[in-house]
């Protein structure tokens, strides 16, 4: 008999045909009010799971005693209790690599539209307020020769520092808990701690996953360190930056502007305070979001649901002593 799997993510027509093939598949394209009380019920006969945001831990997994795969088709996976799913024997999976160079595209992006004030002066086109040849008051910042500080220098850390050093010639700061060899002999990227980076760097983009130690990492302290010219960028998760800090820091001016494609609370909700400044360009969460990328993602999490169903070696395991 087919192993009973929910998908609860939306993922391309071609995908969910081949888990079909393996597997009994109940499929939400995403989970709502209206459908949590049915989800609930095919969880407790569920041995996989595949989508992107849910929560698990021991609450939900105790009412899943079937479930032997959780596959998430993210990369960072502050959805998941790594060690309520280690304890049950259930194996995780994530989605790393495959998303790299798009992510990296979306965060260029925003140093771009921050520091040369894109969307601001698109307004100001569009509003029909071009009425002169601009000056000084419009000019943006260079972001070439720049010094690009990388909080997070991980895989996708890395391929930012790629297109930075080699396309825009800037030079490469980095934090992280542990020195990255191969970032500082390819980039040429100089370790520092979190305030040298913050004071020396005029673009700082954060990209540590989600954690107790990276949960509101940037606060007023961090935001006060950094130079009045600087920007900052955010592509890891809402909860690593106190917002409210930002918001200060914005609206002082002790940061020039900020690119945000994550937020506490998601989506944002309109009224928030963040949406309503010039100096802020804002994204909603779709750092990987090409159709490409996005169907590389849904096509790693189903290897790793159908692998790990079939007593196999998922290629993307998060906690693979589960298996051993
Ligand atoms: N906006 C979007 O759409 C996307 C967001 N993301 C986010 O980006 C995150 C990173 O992804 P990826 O690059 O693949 O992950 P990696 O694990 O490859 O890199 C994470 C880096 O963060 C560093 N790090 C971890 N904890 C800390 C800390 N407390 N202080 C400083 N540095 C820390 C790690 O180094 P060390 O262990 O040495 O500290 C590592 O270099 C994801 O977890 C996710 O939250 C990813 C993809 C898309
Ligand atoms: O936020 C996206 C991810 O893959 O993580």
């Amino acid at each position: 008999m087919k192993p009973k799997v929910i998908v609860y993510s939306r993922v391309p027509e071609d995908l969910l045909a081949r888990i079909k093939e393996t597997c009994s598949v109940t499929y939400y394209e995403k989970l709502t009010d209206d459908n949590h009380s049915e989800f609930m019920k095919e969880l407790t006969e569920a041995e996989g799971v595949l989508g992107s945001g849910l929560k698990v831990d021991k609450s939900l997994l105790e009412k899943a005693p079937k479930l032997s795969v959780v596959s998430n088709i993210t990369v960072g996976y502050d959805n998941l209790t790594i060690r309520d799913l280690t304890e049950c024997g259930v194996l995780a999976t994530n989605t790393p690599t495959v998303l790299d160079d798009t992510v990296a595209d979306t965060m260029m992006s925003l140093i771009l539209a921050t520091r040369r004030r894109v969307v601001e002066l698109d307004e100001l086109v569009k509003s029909g307020n071009w009425k002169a040849s601009l000056t000084q008051e419009h000019f943006g910042l260079d972001v070439h020769h720049k010094k690009l500080g990388i909080i997070g220098m991980g895989r996708v850390g890395q391929t930012v520092a790629k297109r930075a050093a080699g396309g825009f010639d800037m030079e490469i700061l980095y934090h992280n808990r542990s020195r990255n060899n191969w970032a500082e002999e390819t980039y040429g990227a100089t370790y520092c701690s979190l305030d040298e980076l913050l004071e020396q760097s005029d673009v700082v983009c954060l990209l540590t996953p989600l954690t107790k130690e990276t949960y509101d990492l940037m606060g007023a302290e961090q935001f006060k360190l950094m130079k009045e010219t600087a920007v900052f960028i955010n592509g890891s998760r809402g909860a690593t930056v106190d917002e409210e800090a930002l918001i200060q820091a914005l609206e002082e001016g002790e940061i020039y502007a900020a690119g945000l494609d994550v937020f506490k609370e998601e989506p944002v909700p309109a009224d928030h305070p963040l949406l309503r400044m010039k100096n802020v360009v804002t994204l909603p969460h779709i750092g990987s979001a090409t159709l490409e990328t996005r169907h590389k993602m849904a096509q790693l999490a189903a290897d790793n649901l159908i692998a790990s169903l079939s007593g196999d070696n998922p290629p993307t395991p998060i906690n693979p002593e589960v298996r051993s």
